[in-house]
Formats: C-alpha cells, structure tokens, sequence
C-alpha cells in the first residue's frame, strides 16, 4: 500500500525553506575566511555547514530514528583552527532554528520555530550526516547547498533534501533561492521549491511557501528543445553532450546551470532533457546530488536513468555505485536520447 507521507514532505519543505533562508542571507556577508577547501578540492562554506545541521536538527526533532546520509561533515569545525567558523555557523543555524516563518510553519508537526542550540549539539547535527546507506529501510539524504561553486559566484544554487525507503526515493524538496519563479516572468522575482512525492505528483511554490503549482514535463518540441548541463566542465562533459547534440539535430545551445535547479527546471517544462556523462574515471556520483531530482523529474511525468539505461540505484551506499552518467528526460524524448548516448559512447570507443 503507498503512504502519504504528508508529515514527511511538510516536514522536509520546513527544514529546506529555513535552510534557503539561511544560505540567502549568507551569501550577502560571505567573507574569504568562510569557505573551506574539502580533500577533493571542493569547496565548502559555513552556509553549507550551517545549512546542514538546521535540516538535521529538524529531522531529528521530528524523527529522531531516520538516519542521515548528509554531505558535509563537522570534523574541520571541531579543530582549533575551524572555531571562528564554528561560531559562524553556530551564530547563522540558530537564527535560522528560531526565527519563526510566516507560512507553513505547523506545531502540530513539529516544524514550527525551534530552540537554540549548542555548539556541541549543532556539530552534532551535522555529524548525524555520516550514514553509510543502506538497501533497506528509511534515510534522509541532505545536500544543504548544492552546486556550492554556483553560491559563490551568485549564481544557481540549490537545498535539497530526500527521503528514501528501501532504496526507493518516496520525497523529494529543492528549494532553489536563485531561481525565477517564472522564466517567462523575470520581473515576478526568484526563489522556488519543488517538492514531489512519489505517487502523489509534484510541484512549485514560492520560497515563502505560498502559490503550490502542480509541474509536468510537456511533449518537447525541436524549436524548444535543448540541454541542460553542469556549469563546471570538471563535472559533467560538455564536448560529450555537443556529440549527442549533433546526433540529434539539436539546434539550440546548451543551458549551463549549476545543481539540482536542472532538474527542477527540466520538471516545469525548460529544455527537454538533463545529460550529466562522467569526464573521467573514479568519479562517483553522491546519492544527494540526484535522489531529489530523481522523483521530482519522475511525478513530472520524465523518466530517469544512467547512460545504459538502468535505473538510479540509491541502495548502494553513499554513491550511486554502478551506474555510468545520468540521463533525465520527458518520456517522449529519453529513448531517443539514450539511442543518441549509446551512439555517442561507441563512437568514442571505435576512436579509442
Ligand atoms: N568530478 C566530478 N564529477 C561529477 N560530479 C562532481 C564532480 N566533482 C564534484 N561533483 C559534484 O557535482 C555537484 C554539483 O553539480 P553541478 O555541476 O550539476 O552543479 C557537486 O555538489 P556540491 O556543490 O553539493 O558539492 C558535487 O557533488
Ligand atoms: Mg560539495
Ligand atoms: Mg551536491
Ligand atoms: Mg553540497
């Protein structure tokens, strides 16, 4: 029998709408000494730390047994070195924890205005984020901004936030703070959320909460057709997608985006389908950078797979394990563009 899941999406659209409120002021004050470097290069700032533990806080109010499979960890900010950023963060997840917001905030679910917390228990919060992943059973996947090099440079940026039940994602929110709200109304202003459950379809509404539009992928059309891609050549290709292009007769160029924002774009109608091939070999992709996406472009009606056309498997851990590149497309046009994939990966090896 399929489950409402109602707590869980109200839950998880509080958690994203207080975490884009936090990572909207943060950009504004962002100074140099507030973003890190990871061990593989990436960047992290407190806004990624501090968006985190407000997302794992409320989980952990409102289910306190659902592990989570989050993407930073609170190691650096337990160092000597890490404390003026740790008081940063500390400063920034309890305004955000307490500040009351005026729409959906509900008691009832435990979703309204917290309490503040202390450092020890906010590192903690983030650190409730190392889950392995498992096959089965209930998990949370949080990427509390992703597309952290689109933050930096003020441009697309997203929080998102999953839930998967046996390996199935069952809810997905993305709260894109940057993005218009209509892209054919650019005076009606920015920041969206999506949120889908599955079974139950998905939808838009405001970053404040207000005016839920239900989203589906329409028929795509030549004139309208084109990709949407990573902005960062580093991590998706982009001379891979200029072959499946001319394959395809693909007029119109590319829309560069950065993170899951391509995903909420593609499910209300923009380009017509989301490539993402690996640009080299080692990289796996995180189960946070695609569970939300996964289900919103799926109750948008699109269909989402690996570039062989086997379904996303969330079940393997921290990454999607076996799966090669990523495939997302309205259900009309993803055979042919994993036709033109496939034709793509074996020109590729005849020339190799
Ligand atoms: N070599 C690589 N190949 C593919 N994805 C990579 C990568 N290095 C980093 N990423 C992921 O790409 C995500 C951003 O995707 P996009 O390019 O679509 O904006 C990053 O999320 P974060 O910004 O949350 O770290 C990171 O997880
Ligand atoms: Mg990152
Ligand atoms: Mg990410
Ligand atoms: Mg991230």
């Amino acid at each position: 029998m399929s489950q409402s899941y109602a707590a869980e999406e109200q839950l998880a659209i509080a958690a994203v709408r207080r975490a884009c409120a936090l990572t909207s002021a943060v950009f504004n004050t962002l100074i140099k000494n507030e973003t890190l470097t990871k061990g593989d290069k990436s960047p992290v700032t407190v806004g990624d730390y501090a968006a985190q533990a407000v997302i794992s806080s409320m989980l952990h109010r409102a289910f306190p047994h659902d592990p989570i499979v989050g993407e930073e960890d609170a190691a650096e900010l337990r160092l000597e070195s890490g404390k003026a950023m740790k008081d940063r963060i500390v400063a920034l997840a309890n305004t955000a924890l307490v500040s009351p917001l005026a729409l959906g905030d509900n008691e009832g679910w435990g979703i309204g205005p917290g309490a503040a917390q202390t450092d020890s228990e906010l590192l903690d919060a983030i650190d409730r984020g190392n889950y392995p992943g498992a096959l089965t059973g209930r998990m949370w996947t949080i990427d509390p901004i992703d597309g952290t090099k689109g933050f930096l440079r003020g441009e697309q940026y997203a929080v998102c936030l999953s839930l998967i039940v046996d390996s199935i994602v069952q809810v997905g929110v993305i709260g894109c703070p940057n993005l218009p709200v209509d892209p054919t109304h650019p005076e009606a202003g920015t920041g969206c959320i999506f949120s889908a459950v599955r079974g139950q379809g998905a939808q838009q509404f405001t970053l404040s909460g207000s005016d839920p539009t239900p989203v589906r992928i329409p028929a795509s059309t030549p004139e309208t057709f084109n990709f949407l891609e990573s902005v960062e050549a580093a991590h998706s290709s982009h001379s891979f997608n200029d072959r499946v292009s001319t394959l395809l007769n693909v007029t119109r160029s590319p829309t560069r985006m950065d993170s899951q924002a391509k995903y909420g774009c593609l499910a209300r109608g923009e380009g017509g389908a989301y490539l993402r091939m690996p640009t080299g070999v080692g990289y796996r992709e995180k189960i946070w950078d695609h569970a939300p996406g996964q289900i919103l472009v799926e109750e948008a009606g699109g269909i989402v797979s690996d570039s062989r056309g086997k379904p996303l498997d969330f079940g393997l851990g921290r990454t999607l394990g076996e799966n090669f590149g990523v495939i997302a497309a309205g259900k009309d046009v993803h055979g042919r563009v994993l036709v033109a994939v496939q034709q793509a990966l074996a020109d590729a090896k005849a020339k190799a």
